[in-house]
């Protein structure tokens, strides 16, 4: 029987009631704290509201972060068949073996920060040898190609939500950093940002991994037609389903419960960002729980974040994804809450404030 929209929601509605953080004591409080620090007011800039957005999430003035845990999820697109991508699909698994290698631009930063690295097959089309760091919970070979018909069916979609919300229930810690692999997933996050934003395809279409000149003429041209294919499909579950991917949908599901139990959501550049789009169209207060790490370089993250009136905390000309960009925002949010825990009020530190 396939399932429609009423049951997926029903089946997920644990899942989407996630609270709203009111806090304006504590918010107050916090600030306060910040301001009494020896410094000139403000003058920790962007660190200074980032404890207070950690303040905030875990609801203390002194947020503390504890067994970080940076989970990729990877997964491939029938799409990808289309010539999307200047890659072919069998790099996400050549991928999935490089991070489980220790050999990927996410290992090494996940090593130098101390991250615990999880790497979950969402639906590679590869059988992986089972191993410690591999949490395997395929959905399917690869989505469908979306070109023909839905990415995947709403059951698959559900299924994926609910499996990315037990993969983060499973792991410890109070911070989740996500991070993705996927051949042709710029595609899929294209589509979801042009269906769930309204943007004309093409301010959504970037190069990925190096599609230029005529190529990427096609790809809009071809992520235009899938549009089309599926213009009915305008729901955020129904568009996450028809446009894919496993890996965005497992998000999705690793967002809603990380946000329900109020872990700090570092999020990465442009596709873990399309996944925090429509979660946050499912359950708007996943964004107070959210840290943006960047800005990619993919011409379409600009807009999406503006969407999200989300503000990165850097801009490197990163295009990568992997959890790349989060891994190297990590020591920011680590050096906040030691503004918050360590450093000396005026009063304690007998430094003398401004004249009134
Ligand atoms: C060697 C290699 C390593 C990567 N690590 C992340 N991606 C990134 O590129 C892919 C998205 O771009 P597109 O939509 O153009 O395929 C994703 O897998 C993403 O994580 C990589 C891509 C390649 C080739
Ligand atoms: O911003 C990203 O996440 C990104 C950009 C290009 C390729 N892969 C990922």
């Amino acid at each position: 029987m396939t399932m429609d929209l009423i049951s997926a929601r029903a089946a997920l509605a644990g899942l989407l009631d996630v609270a709203d953080l009111h806090d304006e004591a504590l918010q107050a409080r916090v600030q306060l704290a910040l301001d009494r620090k020896t410094k000139p007011q403000g003058s920790l800039g962007r660190l200074e509201s980032l404890a207070l957005t950690l303040a905030r999430i875990q609801g203390r003035e002194r947020p503390q972060l504890q067994h970080p845990q940076m989970v990729v999820f990877a997964a491939d697109h029938g799409l990808a068949a289309r010539g999307v991508s200047a890659f072919p699909s069998e790099v996400t698994w050549q991928m999935v073996e490089n991070f489980l290698a220790g050999g990927a631009a996410v290992s090494v930063l996940a090593r130098q920060h101390g991250l615990a690295l999880s790497v979950v097959d969402a639906g590679v089309k590869h059988e992986f040898a089972p191993r410690p760091g591999l949490i395997s919970r395929k959905i399917g070979w690869g989505t469908a190609d979306a070109l023909q018909e839905p990415a995947m069916s709403l059951a698959e979609c559900v299924a994926a939500i609910e499996t990315g919300a037990g993969v983060v229930r499973s792991l410890p810690g109070n911070a989740l950093l996500l991070g993705e692999m996927g051949i042709g997933n710029t595609s899929a996050a294209a589509l979801l940002m042009a269906r769930l934003t309204g943007e004309a395809i093409d301010r959504c279409t970037g190069r990925g991994t190096g599609v230029d000149g005529p190529a990427l003429v096609r790809k809009t041209e071809i992520l235009r037609q899938v549009l089309a294919r599926h213009a009915e499909a305008t729901d955020p579950l129904a568009a996450l389903a028809a446009l894919g991917g496993f890996e965005i949908a497992m998000m999705v599901g690793a967002v809603l419960q990380a946000a329900a139990e109020r872990r700090v959501i570092v999020v990465d550049g442009f596709i873990v960002t399309s996944a925090v789009l429509v979660a946050s169209r499912l359950a708007p207060a996943v964004l107070q729980r959210c840290v943006f790490s960047h800005q990619s370089d993919e011409s379409g993250h600009r807009l999406m974040l503006a969407r999200l009136e989300a503000e990165p905390l850097l801009a490197l000309g990163l295009r990568l994804g992997e959890g790349s960009g989060g891994a190297l925002a990590w020591p920011l949010l680590e050096s906040a809450c030691r503004i918050l825990a360590e450093m000396a009020s005026f009063e304690a530190a007998g430094v003398s404030d401004r004249e009134a």
